[in-house]
């Protein structure tokens, strides 16, 4: 809004002093005129305010997304991330040395994985119809959060012009209308489909009663929309850094695989705790790159004071997470680097030693306070197996382009400039490391012959067993 303050957080200290420990406070989100209230009539779990009705989704979703439930997807999670490296193996197979864009493949892994949970439906090619849909949605919704993107957001008075002066509320409203029938054909089908959802469960749950079917659809709608590209995007950027930040460190996790796992089997989520290098270079692909670079805006109702600043009543609060995981006194040394050491205990000697944990270092990427990512938990698992099994499976190289045996240049630092960071489109070579990748992978990693509905009613039991 014109006139209001906008205080940038560049420290842990400083996003943690405000938005954790004062969270109370610091917990808003600013009026979005367009994005909030024209194109999601106040149903957007992201841009809600902080009152009672964001409360009661936040009850209503912790159930199913918190530490413990989270862990009971992970039969989902190896069910996908072994069809995407029966898929990266297919793109090799067909493209060889030139290479593909593994975009495609990473982003119908994560939407099926999310697409299943919530409506008990897996994505098998990744071109279907609700996804391409969801994708627009998206995009569009992006554009509208930018700055400046509409007058009405800075003067919001000009919401009640009519619409031949308001060129904005057009658009708008047909973008409503797109999603509001994606999410509500999806909540559909998630409350038809055979097993268990996060669909049906949320509808027979005490907060969604007086709810209507369209606030409930775009609770696991906006659910779907927010795992989608952050997901896709951070693994994206996990390629970038096997391709230009190689310093050693896939050499050492391959090696770590090798001697953990084998060659018989893929990684497990039962390997974990002896893969502790595997979460380090995930913590540090959250670090080394997060997709939320400028963070997503926190506003504050109320006049505060902070080391001798005023910081006026609705003012927009943004972590800076650019800033915030380069703070040489926080994460060590050369924060340009890729180093996933950094993340160990004991570092650089440690690395092979099951006992070593991570470090005890501010959790980066997944932002702050009351409105912290709700979907972290399921996002840490699925980057986790996802790493392990590339780099047990692949040598990951850019693909040759032009002269024959000239691999492409990536540039770690190009990005597209957005409220999400993703890396330009680029073309890998997913190649098998030995003869045992591909005879496992041939073997049991084409996976649409499974029954989800099986593996989903397991999750709710597991999620159910007391403990
Ligand atoms: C690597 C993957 C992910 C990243 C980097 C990420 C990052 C973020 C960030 C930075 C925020 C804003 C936090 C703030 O305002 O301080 C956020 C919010 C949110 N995320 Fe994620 N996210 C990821 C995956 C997911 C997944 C898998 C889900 C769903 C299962 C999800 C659901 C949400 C929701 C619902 C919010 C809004 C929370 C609120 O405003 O109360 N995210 N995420």
């Amino acid at each position: 809004m014109a006139g209001q303050s906008v205080v940038i957080l560049s420290t842990t200290q400083a996003a943690t002093d405000l938005l954790n420990r004062r969270s109370a406070q610091y917990s808003d989100r600013p009026r979005l005129v367009v994005a909030g209230e024209l194109v999601t009539k106040g149903l957007h779990m992201l841009l809600r305010p902080y009152n009672a009705r964001y409360r009661l989704h936040q009850r209503m979703g912790s159930p199913l997304l918190n530490f413990r439930a989270s862990n009971t997807y992970r039969p989902l999670q190896d069910l996908e991330s072994k069809q995407l490296l029966f898929d990266l193996l297919t793109g090799y197979d067909r493209e060889g040395e030139e290479g593909i864009d593994p975009e495609h493949w990473v982003e119908r892994m994560t939407a099926s994985i999310i697409y299943a949970l919530l409506y008990g439906y897996r994505l098998k090619t990744g071109n279907e119809q609700e996804l391409t849909t969801a994708k627009h949605v998206q995009a569009e919704a992006v554009k509208n959060l930018e700055p400046g993107a509409h007058l009405v957001d800075s003067f919001p008075i000009l919401r009640h012009l009519p619409e031949p002066l308001a060129p904005w509320k057009r658009p708008a409203e047909l973008l409503y209308q797109l999603e509001r029938n994606l999410h509500l054909s999806n909540l559909d089908r998630g409350l038809a489909s055979p097993g268990w959802t996060f669909s049906k469960h949320m509808k027979a749950s005490p907060e969604a009663r007086d709810m209507s079917a369209e606030e409930l659809a775009f609770h696991l709608g906006i659910l779907a929309n927010a795992a989608l590209d952050t997901s896709t995007i951070t693994m994206l950027w996990f390629v970038v850094a096997c391709i230009t930040q190689d310093t050693g460190f896939v050499a050492k996790a391959q090696k770590l695989l090798d001697e953990v796992v084998g060659k018989d089997r893929l990684p497990s989520f039962d390997d974990r705790p002896r893969l502790v290098y595997i979460d380090a270079i995930m913590n540090e692909v959250l670090r080394w790159r997060p997709t939320v670079t400028g963070g997503a805006p926190h506003a504050t109702r109320t006049k505060d004071v902070y080391r001798g600043y005023r910081i006026p009543a609705d003012s927009i609060v943004l972590a800076n997470h650019w800033a915030i995981v380069r703070e040489e006194s926080v994460f060590g040394q050369n924060p340009e680097a890729f180093l996933p050491e950094r993340w160990i205990v004991g570092g650089e000697d440690s690395v092979n030693a099951p006992q070593d944990g991570i470090k005890d270092l501010p959790s980066t990427g997944f932002g702050y306070g009351r409105r912290v990512c709700t979907g972290q938990h399921i996002a840490r698992n699925s980057l986790f197996i996802t790493f392990a099994r590339l780099l047990w499976a692949f040598d990951i190289e850019s693909g040759i382009l032009g002269e024959p045996g000239k691999r492409a240049t990536i540039d770690p630092m190009a990005s597209t400039p957005s409220f999400t960071a993703k890396p330009l489109p680029l073309k890998a070579v997913f190649r098998p490391r030995g003869r045992w990748v591909r005879e496992l992978i041939t073997k049991d990693c084409d996976t649409h012959i499974f029954n989800l509905a099986e593996i989903l009613d397991q999750a709710a039991k597991d999620r159910t067993v007391k403990v």
